[in-house]
């Protein structure tokens, strides 16, 4: 079982939730996090609002389709998304700040822009960009926690959350599926770190544990599931990791609500490397080198990279880039 973390003890003893923060993000790189101050009615109202989208015709959701954003918002119909190559079965709204488009944008400014919002249900926007704003709150106080225990001052990672953050929140569901049991492909999120809903029920997240070792992370009432992202890694220099993990497609007849919030910073923010003391340092492993994942520390370059694998569709058709073979 992954660790429970309580925020709200955080003020009170702030030294032994940082401890704890910090050795969660070591250890598992993943853990649930209770106290964060959102009452059940704030995640039943996203939760349904979810199942209220994807209840509606494919043609009315195909009117916020992602294919017609540059900026990779919108829908994304079943089977319009890889990971590695392979097809993730699932389908999404992408959401991100609400921003005009770049003019002339190059490379990974492209993916600021407007998003597209559907209509029904009624008050989905509405709940989703207070869901956004709320979350933002909670990812920059764990921020701030992680930075004093790596050694860091407080506000080591302020700056490049302070101006444009390019946060991400996906609203998806997961059909059961005997024939596509990939519901997404193991992957690390491209951010610093995710603040995940899990709807109560839905299963198929496994975290690795080790080189083909996973365990599942079934929803905790009332929790977020936490993880920390490749930017993490690159500014601890491998001393909290950024772990890979993944969905199964549940079993036929069943589906996952699930509702990922990626606190990420501006496009053009490049991580500070954070000088770990010593007791830490040497645990650090440096950052994974994969050269099929390489981890860029300019955030935008790494939001691009992820997000043009995932959508070749999108990045063909508004980019021009060709798709990999
Ligand atoms: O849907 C989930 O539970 C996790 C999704 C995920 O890992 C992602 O979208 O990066
Ligand atoms: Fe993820």
């Amino acid at each position: 079982m992954l660790p429970v973390l309580d925020l709200s003890t955080a003020d009170a003893d702030p030294d032994a939730f940082r401890t704890a923060v910090r050795e969660a993000a070591h250890t598992h790189g993943f853990f649930y996090l209770v106290g964060h101050g959102f009452g059940s009615d704030r995640f039943d109202e996203v939760l349904s609002l979810a199942r209220q989208f994807f209840a509606l015709p494919a043609e009315e959701k195909d009117e916020i389709s992602q294919l017609e954003s540059p900026h990779f918002r919108g829908w994304s119909r079943l089977g319009g998304e890889l990971t590695n190559g392979a097809v993730d079965w699932r389908e999404q709204i992408d959401i991100g700040p609400q921003r005009p488009a770049v003019v002339d944008a190059e490379g990974y400014w492209n993916l600021q822009g407007p998003n597209l919002w559907p209509t029904n249900p009624p008050g989905f926007r509405r709940a989703f960009e207070r869901w956004s704003d709320d979350l933002a709150e909670v990812g920059m106080r764990l921020l701030r926690q992680w930075a004093v225990s790596l050694g860091a001052t407080e506000d080591h990672f302020d700056a490049a959350f302070a101006d444009a953050p390019a946060t991400l929140m996906k609203v998806v569901r997961y059909p059961g599926s005997a024939e596509h049991p990939q519901g997404v492909g193991a992957h690390k999120d491209s951010g610093v770190l995710t603040l995940l809903l899990v709807e109560p029920g839905s299963t198929g997240l496994q975290v690795q544990t080790g080189d083909d070792r996973w365990i599942d992370a079934p929803p905790l009432e009332g929790a977020f599931i936490v993880n920390t992202g490749e930017l993490l890694e690159v500014a601890s220099g491998g001393y909290l990791r950024a772990t890979r993990h993944r969905v199964l497609a549940p079993r036929p007849g069943t589906d996952r609500i699930s509702i990922p919030y990626f606190f990420n910073p501006a496009l053009d923010a490049v991580i500070d490397i954070i000088d770990l003391p010593e007791g830490l340092a040497d645990l650090a492993h440096g950052v994974e080198a994969d050269p099929d994942n390489p981890i860029f520390s300019t955030y935008g370059e790494n939001a691009w990279k992820s997000r043009t694998r995932a959508h070749p569709d999108v990045a063909e058709r508004h980019h021009g880039i060709p798709p990999a073979r």
